[in-house]
């Protein structure tokens, strides 16, 4: 692992507990359904391209959802996601594996496992379009991404700041996450974002990640060259009916130049 500032501890017992969890007993064949696809679809009918996720709870959320995640994924799609995020991290994000496959079998936008997977048999425990790999907590980048790539799944390369950034590059990403999330204090700042795009070349598929939570803060990372935008906690908010989820997705896909909030 890439080892720099301190982490959270919060982040530091997520990693403990990612190392513990076993793998899958054989290499998995996915047929993903294409992320950059799905982005122009989004694009071509005016909807911003937002990857919305079910997120049931997080280190930094004060409540846990328990409602169907199903249904959950299902109003994002109706708000207009292009594609869903489906935490499968057990313990500190009240996801599971089960989760990512009943969502995956109830939409037809491109569904990204979201975790902490450290080795190469963490990558065969469920089928996803998409793959989060975490440059920093990573020891050998290069081969998790080619491997990711042989089973079929898009590996989505999330970094925090340009060396990660250049390691993202050399590996061979074609998908790169820039984490707003400070990973040592937890806190967001939509500045990482905006600072580290610029080392992005054109041709790399970009997501702006985490604390986007207004119309206002969808334009401000466009603005700055994201692709894409994936959305937790503002869609999920804690608490709120599926008609909610529903609005909050669409108040996103729909940020429009007149809307100033
Ligand atoms: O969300 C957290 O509290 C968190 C804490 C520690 C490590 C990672 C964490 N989140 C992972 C994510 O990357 C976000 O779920 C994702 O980018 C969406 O962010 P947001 O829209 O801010 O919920």
């Amino acid at each position: 692992m890439n080892s720099r500032a301190a982490l959270a501890p919060e982040v530091a017992s997520i990693l403990a507990a990612a190392r513990e969890r076993p793998g899958g007993d054989a290499p998995l064949e996915v047929e993903p359904r294409s992320l950059p696809d799905a982005l122009e679809r989004a694009e071509a009918d005016g909807r911003v391209p937002v990857i919305a996720e079910v997120k049931p709870t997080s280190p930094t959320a004060d409540s846990t959802r328990e409602d169907d995640p199903v249904e959950l994924a299902e109003s994002m799609v109706a708000g207009g996601a292009a594609a869903i995020s489906v935490l499968t991290e057990p313990s500190h994000f009240g996801g599971s594996p089960e989760t990512l496959t009943r969502v995956r079998e109830a939409v037809d936008v491109p569904v990204l496992r979201k975790d902490f997977v450290l080795r190469e048999d963490q990558l065969d425990v469920v089928k996803a379009d998409l793959m989060l790999v975490i440059a920093r907590f990573v020891e050998n980048l290069e081969e998790l991404v080619a491997a990711a790539r042989d089973r079929g799944f898009q590996p989505l390369v999330e970094v925090h700041d340009e060396t990660e950034l250049e390691t993202a590059l050399e590996s061979g990403a074609e998908i790169i996450g820039v984490n707003n999330r400070d990973l040592a204090r937890l806190e967001v700042d939509l500045e990482t974002f905006e600072s580290v795009s610029r080392a992005v070349p054109d041709d790399i598929t970009l997501v702006a990640e985490s604390g986007i939570s207004t119309p206002a803060n969808v334009r401000r990372m466009r603005e700055a060259g994201a692709d894409a935008l994936l959305v937790g906690n503002a869609i999920m908010d804690h608490g709120a009916t599926e008609t909610a989820v529903e609005a909050n997705t669409r108040r996103l896909t729909r940020a429009t130049p007149e809307e100033e909030t």
